[in-house]
């Protein structure tokens, strides 16, 4: 049975990067995917920005929506402090194995929770099946008509606290207008655009920040 585009990426990650070493899983996915197959990894433009955002909100408790390969899972888990742990949650089956065998070869393995399964079920679990108080970070990459669902359970389920950090890729390719018009007139949310360019592609994108505000 020939191998998915997931499986080919994991694959030149095994052959061609260092096994413990995330900047090198990293450069090695953005190689593959720059070169020979596109991927819907957030990629290093915007990668960086999710970065800063990562070192300066420097979380606890961070939670993905949408892990696919496992990139951005090893990006966040290499910047978390000493016991600080980072949940993913991806409810393609397929996906999830890929990104189990990425996150475990980069050696992030130890602060990263994988979670198989949709966020819509997922998120109400999470103070009483995974032992969640509040959460300090949330980077949304899964659907884009998931975003704002998804941010409104977030609240519901009492899981952001003054200052809680959400993240939300793709906010102009493919594009959330209907998020974007919900966090940017809801007084509950500080809102901040990042201009940036979509992965592996001169076509231009962007990712909205949104700082709760209790
Ligand atoms: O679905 C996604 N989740 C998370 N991140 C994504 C991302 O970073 C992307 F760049 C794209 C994208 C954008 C443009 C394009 F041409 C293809 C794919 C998608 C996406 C959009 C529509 C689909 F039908 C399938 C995938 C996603
Ligand atoms: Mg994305």
């Amino acid at each position: 049975m020939n191998q998915s585009k997931e499986q080919r990426i994991l694959n030149f990650v095994l052959q061609n990067a260092v096994r413990g070493d995330p900047c090198s899983v990293l450069d090695t996915i953005d190689k593959y995917c720059s070169q020979k197959e596109w991927a819907m990894n957030v990629g290093n433009e915007k990668g960086l920005i999710l970065d800063k955002t990562v070192e300066e909100a420097n979380p606890s408790v961070a939670l993905e929506l949408g892990t696919y390969c496992g990139y951005s899972a090893v990006r966040i888990a290499r910047l978390l402090k000493a016991g600080a742990h980072l949940l993913t949650v991806e409810f393609n089956p397929e996906f999830a194995a890929i990104a189990k065998q990425m996150i475990e070869f980069a050696g992030v393995q130890d602060k990263v929770k994988l979670l198989e399964g949709p966020s819509e079920e997922i998120i109400p679990q999470l103070k009483k099946k995974y032992e969640v108080d509040t959460l300090d970070f949330v980077f949304l990459d899964h659907w884009k008509d998931r975003y704002t669902p998804d941010t409104i359970l977030l609240q519901e389920c009492n899981l952001l606290r003054k200052g809680s950090v959400l993240l939300a890729d793709n906010v102009i390719v493919p594009g959330a207008p209907e998020f974007l018009n919900y966090i940017r007139n809801n007084p509950h949310f500080q809102c901040t655009n990042y201009p940036s360019r979509l992965e592996y592609m001169k076509v231009e994108d962007a990712m909205e920040k949104a700082v709760f505000l209790g």
